[in-house]
């Protein structure tokens, strides 16, 4: 399940604007990889380009490639909405659908696919997802009431179950954490860490310390000046960025003297 992605000569365009200039990348699978930077330097536009959300906004393209398992997305035979299915995406409010039980939550993207289920086997990907989200437990005994009566944090990973019972290979989460409090957080790192046995995560965080504890590689993305595009200027194990990073403006990013 878990995909290779190969990110070559991207460049990524709002109308005219430049916004993401020439990121070449390859991210390994069941690895987590998070990515930080400050404003605006186009974590989350790059972040989209990977399962082509980008251009769902009027005028938003891209240049160059983006290969999952050695398939270009961009190859003009490929279908964007069904990239977009395979390939998960968890946001940073979390966002179920909220009159729809917990159980219909976790199947709403494999029917969106229409993919027909079985009673039994509609009940066994809801555990589990349930399960795979960490969610199971608080959840097995009301599994008909709706998602909206959930907490936070638990929303968070029903949208995360949602998200992977369609079995992508590839999960994406922009600050999946920012609207949650820390217990829920931390029970979405622990999540991360369990999932990328299966999963190649690709996570965008403002929060150092949940980059250095949740991913094995990191993304340095930066801007030269305001109104200059944005660009990946360091990738490389998350131990070496924090540590000895190999460019300057990592580590005055890292250590806070910006951003
Ligand atoms: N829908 C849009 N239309 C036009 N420009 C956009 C749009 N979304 C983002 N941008 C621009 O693209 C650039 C990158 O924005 P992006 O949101 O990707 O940055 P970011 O690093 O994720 O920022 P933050 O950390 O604040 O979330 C910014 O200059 C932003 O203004």
């Amino acid at each position: 399940m878990s995909k290779r992605i190969d990110v070559i000569n991207e460049s990524i365009y709002y109308g005219d604007v430049l916004a993401v200039k020439d990121v070449n990348v390859r991210i390994e699978p069941r690895t987590v990889t998070a990515l930080i930077g400050p404003s605006g330097c186009g974590k989350s536009t790059f972040l989209r380009t990977l399962n082509r959300m980008h251009e769902v906004i009027p005028g938003a393209r891209v240049e160059g490639q983006v290969v999952v398992d050695g398939v270009n997305l961009y190859d003009p035979g490929v279908d964007a909405v069904q990239v977009r299915r395979a390939i998960g995406m968890v946001f940073q409010r979390p966002n179920p659908f909220p009159t729809m039980s917990i159980a219909e939550n976790v199947l709403a993207g494999v029917r969106l696919n229409n993919r027909r289920l079985r009673k039994a086997e509609a009940e066994e990907l809801v555990e589990t997802s349930l399960r795979g989200a960490n969610l199971w437990d608080e959840v097995k005994d009301r599994l008909d009431r709706p998602g909206a009566g959930l907490s936070g944090g638990q929303q968070q990973r029903l949208c995360i179950a949602r998200a992977i019972a369609v079995r992508p290979s590839v999960l994406l989460m922009d600050e999946p954490c920012s609207a949650l409090d820390p217990i829920s957080t931390l029970a979405v790192e622990d999540l991360i860490a369990e999932l990328k046995r299966d999963y190649t995560i690709v996570i965008v965080t403002h929060n150092m310390q949940q980059a250095s504890r949740v991913s094995d590689m990191t993304g340095f993305f930066n801007l030269e000046a305001t109104g200059r595009p944005g660009q990946l200027v360091e990738y490389d194990a998350t131990a070496k960025v924090f540590s000895a990073p190999s460019q300057k403006a990592t580590e005055d990013y890292i250590s806070g003297r910006f951003g």
